[in-house]
């Protein structure tokens, strides 16, 4: 795909389903009793490979292509998988269904693509192995694939080295099955889709400061759930529409979960006219219509508690912080280097290669905006978030932006390039 500088971009968009709240959906639908009906659901791979592997463990789901209905067997429901679990190129499928598969009376293999085969799994393999689950790394390398044996769990209170809603999520999981309530503490807050729907199926969680709690064996039924659109893909779109001179863009029904805004925090911090409007609280994840305008961005600071909000916008923020005046420091963000790719390593060098003033560190980057970026060769390192940011830097860049594996945004987002030239006034 190429990209060139553009005059503006003005319009309405709707996002795609959010794709964390999407897999879940999928993981309590087929725990639950009964069929759940899921709107707006996500139709990308990774929340494709989810419902794969649950259609493999015997859960019968439709999927027209608009709604998916999951014919939910209960917490014990699942029957023993007569093919290897393929988790793609999905890390949330991978570490969430572990959980699942930890209390289960059956072995399972699981797998995934060669990215998910270098992302580390001993953050699940050693609290899920606390709890009583025999779980071997095959290659011995702490990676998939993993060979998970299930047995009867012991609850646990775990501290987790990390804030990622994935080891959270797959601990709380297994904690469904334990002998006890089983917690979770953070160092951070980590997104609280998994608290918040298991919620909405009828379990019983609480959550204090950075601990989650959930009660063992809750008797999970049907419902209809309708997924707000996903406000990671929505990054791009604010930050096309802060930076393209002359535009204005509405993001329609977007899911804006405090453990999830961070982007709107920074580019408010950051100087943009950002406004919220039709905030929704009906459901249990908040929604709003987001509108941005072309502003004047300055530098800022993100570090601590806002990273987990903002985790996987932190590729395009980088873009924002070029064409934002004055330094932009990044800190506490070394996760981003177990993404689907080294996301500091990736974006400084092909930030460099544009000729921005870019450095990385152990935890981040900084950044000195304000230098003009020209267009060259990216390679998206198959890293749907990098391939989506480098458009939008290739319509604000000199000359021509050519990403190469572009088609990769498919993994959560496969009518992005259609969505973003629809916006395109040349
Ligand atoms: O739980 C989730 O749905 C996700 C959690 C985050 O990962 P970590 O838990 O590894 O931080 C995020 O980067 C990922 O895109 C989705
Ligand atoms: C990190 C991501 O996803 P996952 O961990 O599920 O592969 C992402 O979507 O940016």
């Amino acid at each position: 795909m190429e990209f060139h500088k553009i005059k503006s971009l003005r319009g309405e968009i709707m996002v795609p389903g959010d794709k964390s709240i999407s897999h879940r959906a999928i993981m309590l639908g087929s725990l639950a009793e009964g069929t759940t009906e899921v709107t707006n659901f996500l139709q990308g791979a990774d929340c494709l490979s989810t419902i794969d592997c649950f259609r493999k463990l015997g859960i019968e789901i439709e999927n027209d292509g608009k709604t998916i209905r999951i014919h939910g067997k209960g917490l014990d429901g699942l029957k023993e998988p007569s093919a290897i679990l393929d988790a793609g190129n999905s890390g949330t499928t991978t570490r969430l269904i572990s959980g699942i598969l930890a209390a289960q009376n059956f072995e399972t293999t699981l797998t995934g693509d060669e990215s998910i085969q270098k992302r580390p799994m001993k953050r699940i393999i050693d609290p899920l192995s606390m709890m009583g689950a025999d779980i071997q790394s095959i290659k011995g390398n702490g990676c998939a694939p993993l060979k998970i044996k299930g047995a009867p769990l012991h609850a646990i209170d775990y501290v987790s080295p990390v804030a990622s809603a994935q080891v959270k999520s797959a601990v709380l999981l297994a904690g469904l099955y334990a002998d006890g309530k089983t917690s979770v503490t953070e160092p951070y807050v980590s997104r609280n889709h998994t608290e918040l729907m298991l919620k909405f199926f009828g379990g019983e969680v609480s959550t204090e400061g950075t601990t989650a709690t959930v009660s063992p064996r809750p008797k999970l039924e049907a419902r209809k759930v309708i997924v707000p659109g996903d406000i990671s893909s929505a990054a791009y779109f604010i930050a096309a529409g802060l930076l393209v001179p002359d535009s204005e863009i509405l993001i329609k029904n977007v899911g804006i979960n405090p453990t999830r805004d961070g982007i709107i925090k920074v580019c408010r911090q950051m100087g943009a006219n950002i406004s919220l409007e039709n905030i929704d609280h009906s459901g249990s994840e908040v929604t709003a219509d987001i509108l941005v305008r072309t502003s004047e961005l300055e530098g800022t600071v993100i570090e601590g508690e806002i990273i987990p909000t903002l985790i996987d916008e932190i590729p395009i923020i980088a873009i924002l912080a070029c064409f934002a005046n004055g330094r932009t420091v990044i800190r506490d963000a070394a996760e981003l280097k177990v993404k689907e790719s080294n996301r500091i390593d990736v974006m400084v060098k092909n930030l460099s290669l544009m000729n921005a003033k870019i450095a990385g560190t152990d935890d981040g980057m900084i950044i000195d905006g304000g230098h003009p970026l020209t267009g060259t060769v990216i390679d998206s390192n198959l890293d749907h978030r990098i391939a989506m940011s480098f458009a939008i830097a290739g319509l604000l860049s000199e000359g021509t932006t050519k990403i190469t594996g572009s088609e990769c945004v498919n993994i959560s987002y496969p009518d992005f390039y259609k969505d973003l030239d629809s916006l395109m006034c040349r």
